[in-house]
């Protein structure tokens, strides 16, 4: 079927007589969706014996045009149980066990869990769940197809752990555009441009606040094309107020005409002040909301629906008039205000944050957007988008195609069986035997790149890639996630227990995100707040990364680079309590390691006696690489002083 490499690689797959069959075999399915339905039902009637299948979401009516394993009657269930008991249907001698739960965060996906798997399956529509699948199967030493889709291109990639690229060895474009500030705020010319004006907007009103990426919606008054405008004087009074400030003002006596004013007629009239926008441009035209009730054409500038297709339109795709966008803002407002409050209520009691999340799926949401963004459009003469429109422009959609769903799980089936040809047959040994016939396999619409369907040859780890540069184990702190905080993790694990004095602390996720920086104050706020607020969860590797370089001692200056994993547990209830369950620590140590460094609080010397002393080494001026194994015994560092009262447990 493939465009194969070479010849010889066929003549390989005979190996599947001396390796595992489908219905020996067990295997991890990721993400129940598009993919996943396709894929559950090709490796049940390839046989495969066992199947384990995780999905965190429930059916929605928007699944049923192509996630065929589900029906109308299954909407608002979970999507992993339904899969499994239509498959079952399918296949009635098949082992398939559901897990509604998200693969990130849920407990239950720890290492023992993929143990129990001859072979992963990613499914997923993320890349985070991707890159945390990929690094629990580099971890385990599993086998891990990524399978995936983006219209009519799919891939179905193989990863092994040290003899292949891993997910993250490849750095991922970044999916989302940015968009300037200023054209966001002062200048939209585009559609685009208002759509994620209003999903700004969602933010401050319904939003998460504290979100470092939740832009200002207001008039920006440092614009660089403003330069020397003075501003307040010319603005009849219309003061400049931060959307922000004002709405936690506002929401008290919360009126959506008020909103609705501020935004589309204050703030415009401050706007239309900062004379130098305009000077090549179009003025933006406020309007009052008693007025915009009025306007029943599509657009100011009689602009709209430029669609000259006769073909009929779904009500959806269909562009409405300015009193309806107005109707439609007010009305979303109001059902969001409602569930925000509700919200609220249901936080006091419950993790549940206290904020609302925008989802394209949600119609209040969607309503929300569509409205603000069309009667910011209007206001600033722009092409009007139809709700359909919108969510796929909001939502960063490319529209999946179930055909090439079907291409994908297909092709991964076969992925699958030629993997499972390379484990050893009735032996708990998972070692891969040869690779070499193996490929990764991609189709692309490109038809400059060859077939349809193309055979990629493996590449090799790539060594700069933070998962692949060593294969050593990382350390694994189990901590409780939503009690543990910056702090704890920084003077009581990195610090004291791994011995490092004032490391970067990187969050291993592709975004390079520091979560603590060398260079920078601690910021005491931030410090203590927990792991969970970061949104760091069960899985995430953070490297520690010190280059300490005292000019005056020699002795002092120490290299070295650690991987730390954070293992959620809900059982461990005090705040200080951490178990480091083994590990290794990797290092590039110059001269002792056995020293005081300034700054570290070394009363807790227990772990002395595990600590290599490379006084042996004292004549190497080179840098020397050292492995030192953390103790394995348990309890052995269980240290439970008064002024270092976080018990230290070290299990293997
Ligand atoms: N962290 C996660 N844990 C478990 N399942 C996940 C996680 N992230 C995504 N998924 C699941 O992966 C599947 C991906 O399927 P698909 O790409 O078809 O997306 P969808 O959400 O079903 O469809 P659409 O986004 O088009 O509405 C979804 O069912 C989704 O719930
Ligand atoms: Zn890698």
């Amino acid at each position: 079927m493939f465009a194969s490499s070479s010849t010889s690689e066929n003549s390989n797959l005979s190996i599947n007589s001396i390796g595992k069959l489908p219905e020996e075999s067990s295997v991890l399915v990721v993400g129940a969706g598009g993919i996943g339905c396709e894929l559950l039902k090709s490796l049940a009637l390839c046989r495969f014996g066992s199947i384990g299948v995780i999905d965190l979401d429930t059916i929605e009516v928007s699944n049923l045009n192509r996630q065929f394993l589900f029906r109308r009657e299954h909407v608002g269930q979970p999507k992993a149980s339904v899969a499994c008991d239509s498959i079952r249907r399918i296949c009635p001698s098949i082992h398939i066990e559901p897990f509604h739960g998200d693969v990130l965060t849920d407990p239950r996906f720890d290492m023992s869990f993929y143990k129990q798997y001859d072979l992963v399956i990613n499914a997923l529509d993320n890349v985070q769940a991707r890159q945390h699948v990929n690094r629990m199967c580099l971890l385990c030493s599993k086998p891990l197809i990524d399978s995936g889709s983006t219209g009519y291109n799919g891939q179905a990639t193989l990863i092994f752990k040290g003899r292949t690229q891993c997910y993250d060895c490849i750095e991922k474009p970044k999916q989302q555009r940015t968009y300037a500030v200023c054209t966001i705020r002062n200048t939209p010319s585009q559609p685009i441009h208002c759509i994620v004006w209003a999903k700004f907007l969602y933010n401050q009103l319904f939003g998460d606040n504290e979100d470092p990426n939740n832009e200002d919606v207001t008039p920006d008054s440092d614009d660089p094309e403003n330069a020397n405008n003075e501003l307040e004087n010319k603005t009849n009074g219309h003061h400049r107020v931060s959307t922000r400030d004002w709405i936690h003002k506002e929401m008290e006596e919360f009126d959506p005409k008020r909103i609705f004013n501020k935004l589309f007629f204050d703030d415009i009239i401050y706007l239309t002040s900062m004379k130098n926008l305009w000077e090549k441009r179009r003025q933006p035209i406020p309007i009052e909301y008693g007025k915009a009730c009025l306007v029943k054409e599509k657009n100011q500038n009689g602009q709209g629906d430029h669609d000259e297709s006769t073909m009929p339109k779904i009500t959806d795709q269909r562009i409405q008039s300015i009193s309806d966008y107005v109707q439609m803002f007010i009305d979303s407002v109001n059902d969001l205000k409602q569930r925000s409050d509700k919200q609220r209520e249901i936080a006091l009691t419950t993790k549940e944050p206290t904020f609302l999340v925008w989802d394209k799926n949600d119609d209040a949401d969607l309503r929300f957007v569509t409205a603000s963004a069309n009667l910011r459009a209007h206001i600033f003469g722009i092409n009007l988008t139809s709700k359909f429109d919108v969510k796929s422009m909001a939502g960063n959609i490319i529209p999946a195609v179930a055909t090439t769903n079907a291409i994908v799980a297909g092709i991964t089936v076969l992925q699958a069986r030629k993997i499972l040809a390379t484990l050893p047959r009735l032996s708990h040994d998972h070692t891969l035997t040869s690779i070499n016939h193996l490929t990764n396999v991609f189709i692309s619409t490109d038809r400059k790149t060859g077939g349809i369907i193309q055979s990629i040859p493996l590449e090799e780890p790539n060594q700069s890639c933070i998962q692949c540069s060593d294969l050593e184990q990382p350390v694994r702190v189990r901590i409780n996630m939503s009690l543990f905080t910056v702090s704890a993790l920084y003077e009581r694990v990195i610090r004291n227990h791994l011995k490092m004095n004032k490391p970067d602390v990187i969050i291993a996720d592709g975004s390079g995100r520091i979560l603590i920086s060398a260079d920078d104050d601690e910021d005491e706020q931030m410090m203590l707040k927990t792991l969970d607020q970061f949104k760091l969860m069960n899985g995430t590797i953070l490297l520690c990364e010190e280059d300490y370089a005292d000019d005056t001692n020699a002795a002092l200056t120490q290299n070295m680079k650690i991987k730390l994993m954070l293992e959620h547990t809900d059982t461990i209830k005090d705040i200080d309590d951490y178990i480091i369950v083994d590990g290794h620590v990797i290092g590039e140590i110059k001269q002792s390691l056995k020293r005081k460094l300034p700054d570290v609080d070394n009363d807790d010397d227990d772990d002395d006696d595990n600590i290599q002393h490379l006084d042996d080494y004292q004549n190497e001026i080179n840098i020397v690489k050292k492995t030192k194994r953390l103790s394995t015994t348990p309890n052995e560092h269980n240290t439970n002083t008064n002024n270092n009262s976080g018990a230290i447990h070290m299990l293997r």
